[in-house]
């Protein structure tokens, strides 16, 4: 298990990264999701032992990685945002470069570069120059180049940033292998909501420098609110069946919308058969029932005021 404890960073006089206490288990995903600024980059470059905390701890099984390096650099695959190539070079020749620097040698260098280049569906194209390759391609190159070592965790710093939606997709399915298949422990960052909904077993919201709410995506759904909001498509609703609704216990606030009546409910009221008992007595025709359940991006919002993407 990678673990911090009480991790801080200050730039000067500004705290980056506020007592941050995370851990990641072996095989989780999870992502780590925050607004420009909220001292995601810093973590975990923290993480990575690219950069010295002020104050705290990073340990791994129990040990502390940043008194020994040597412990996390072979366990630790790290993709940053910027892409770190030869454009030059091809794309075989960038991944086998890296290779070297990683220490790797000979049949296993060629074996693991091969393998790399597989895994981020590049093989077929690697003798191409990287500088002819989309964007999106020089960032699977440079995910390549993280996986060389057979990391056990992989942590990445957005991505998916900027990409044509074919490499898009073939990261985020990657992902998702390296996970399910490989067991790999994976730490995303993004600033795509849907990204880290589809990805990770587990949340954390940075914002400040600070963690602000952590859990799996329904855990978080569920601090939004005890409310619903129903949308019910009518061909007209009168003033008794509306007063009806009112008068009911788990039915909060009853409006009008273009379509029919809009209501805020109690969560997990037995609100529907209600509604529909109500509707049969006022002899009322209900065409849809919409029932709006609060996103992430809700959540988000909510927590930190702003949205993902401002
Ligand atoms: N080297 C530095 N010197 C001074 N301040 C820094 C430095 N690096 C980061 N900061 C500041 O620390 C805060 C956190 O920055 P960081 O890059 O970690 O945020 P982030 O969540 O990764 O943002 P983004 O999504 O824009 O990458 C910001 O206010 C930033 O200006």
């Amino acid at each position: 298990m990678l673990e911090t404890d009480t991790l801080r960073k200050d730039f000067k006089s500004k705290v980056a990264v506020d007592n941050v206490n995370l851990y990641l288990k072996q095989g989780e995903s999870v992502g780590l999701l925050g607004p420009n600024g909220a001292g995601k980059s810093t973590l975990i470059s923290m993480l990575a032992t690219l950069l010295k905390p002020t104050s705290g701890t990073v340990t791994w099984n129990g040990e502390d990685i940043l008194k020994n390096t040597n412990v996390i650099r072979p366990i630790l695959g790290m993709v940053p945002q910027e892409i770190a190539l030869y454009k030059e070079l091809t794309a075989y020749e960038n991944v086998k470069f890296f290779g070297k620097i990683y220490g790797l040698r000979g049949k296993r260098l060629e074996e693991r570069t091969q393998a790399a280049l597989e895994l981020v569906g590049l093989a077929d194209r690697q003798k191409e120059l990287v500088k002819t390759y989309s964007g999106g391609m020089q960032r699977r190159i440079n995910i390549a180049v993280a996986l060389l070592h057979e990391p056990a965790v992989i942590i990445m710093d957005e991505p998916t940033v900027g990409i044509d939606p074919q490499s898009r997709f073939y990261i985020l399915d990657m992902v998702k292998k390296l996970k399910e298949e490989k067991g790999m422990t994976v730490l995303y960052t993004s600033h795509y909501m849907e990204e880290v909904e589809k990805l990770c077993d587990r949340i954390y919201i940075m914002d400040h420098g600070k963690i602000i709410a952590t859990g799996s995506k329904e855990e978080l759904i569920s601090i939004l609110s005890s409310e619903e909001m129903i949308k019910l498509e009518l061909d007209q609703a009168t003033v008794a069946f509306k007063e009806a609704l009112r008068a009911q216990k788990h039915i909060l606030k009853v409006t009008a919308w273009e379509k029919g009546l809009q209501l805020v409910v109690s969560k997990n009221s037995r609100k529907l058969a209600a509604i529909f008992r109500l509707a049969e007595e006022h002899q009322i025709a209900v065409h849809s029932v919409h029932v709006a359940v609060p996103s992430l991006e809700d959540v988000f919002l909510h927590l930190t005021g702003r949205k993902l993407r401002d």
